[in-house]
């Protein structure tokens, strides 16, 4: 396999006015080519700190981030995003194509035509290209923003609580998207989640991270294969296992200093 990311010793000091501080320490794990990797912590852990520091938003105070073993200074070219927020990431006055567009600037608009056409039909979007993402629901134009993603065919997806705005049975059906395009394009994604069961249905591994300043406090190999199923899979003893195992690791939340 080949490593797309690389985390290396990775810290981040935040200045503030009241002193300084440590919002991630020590991190250090990898993502390989065509890996979905889950990571969970804490709420306030540095997960956010975390992905600004992968997509070049913040320069870390100590450690290296790669990207397919160049090292991440700056927002890197191949690099797509995914934010929980659809209603602030997709541009309300241009329609559903053109946001898929978007990204895709440089290319002919005979390229740009095609790709958007093929990412929104992956997501299931191929009439919706010239709605405004208000006509959509809210699932809808998540797949939109899922669809802007890969039609940039990025090295790295990162997707930062990317169901966490919709409601329970749009948040399955975008699970098993994700599956399945993920699989078909063979993309490599690190999604950030709060959810336990998310995190074991979508991964292929999952990263526990300690209290802020996180740390990898376990990297957990799932091995429910490749076909999921909402209903048999999450009823399944591997599942449910894996699901305590977890929980139980997030329970205990070592701090930083305890993770060796
Ligand atoms: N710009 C900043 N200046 C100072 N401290 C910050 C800044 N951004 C984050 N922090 C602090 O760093 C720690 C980690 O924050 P971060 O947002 O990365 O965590 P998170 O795990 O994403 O949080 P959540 O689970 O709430 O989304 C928190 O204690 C937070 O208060």
């Amino acid at each position: 396999m080949r490593t797309m990311l690389d985390v290396a010793d990775l810290g981040h000091t935040y200045q503030a006015k009241d002193g300084a501080h440590d919002a991630i320490d020590g991190l250090t794990f990898t993502v390989e080519a065509g890996e979905l990797v889950c990571v969970v912590g804490p709420s306030g852990c540095g997960k956010s700190t975390l992905l600004r520091s992968i997509s070049g938003l913040i320069r870390p105070t100590r450690g290296t981030v790669s990207l397919h073993g160049t090292p991440v200074d700056g927002v890197p070219a191949d690099l797509a995003v995914v934010f929980q927020d659809y209603s602030r990431s997709l541009f309300p006055w241009l329609t559903v194509q053109r946001n898929v567009e978007f990204p895709l600037r440089e290319l002919s608009k005979a390229e740009r035509t095609a790709r958007a056409g093929e990412a929104l039909a992956a997501v299931g979007l191929e009439n919706a290209g010239r709605k405004y993402p208000w006509q959509l629901s809210g699932g809808m134009q998540q797949r939109v923003a899922i669809a802007r993603a890969l039609a940039y065919r990025p090295a790295l997806l990162l997707m930062d609580e990317p169901f966490a705005s919709v409601d329970a049975q749009t948040r399955f059906e975008l699970e098993d998207l994700l599956l399945r395009v993920r699989r078909e394009q063979d993309t490599t994604v690190l999604l950030v989640t709060h959810d336990i069961d998310e995190s074991v249905y979508l991964g292929d591994r999952v990263l526990v991270l300690s209290k802020s300043p996180a740390r990898v406090v376990a990297a957990l190999d799932v091995g429910l294969g490749e076909k999921r199923d909402q209903i048999t899979t999450r009823s399944s003893d591997e599942f449910v296992e894996l699901r305590a195992k977890v929980a139980g690791l997030l329970q205990s939340a070592p701090t930083a200093e305890t993770v060796h």
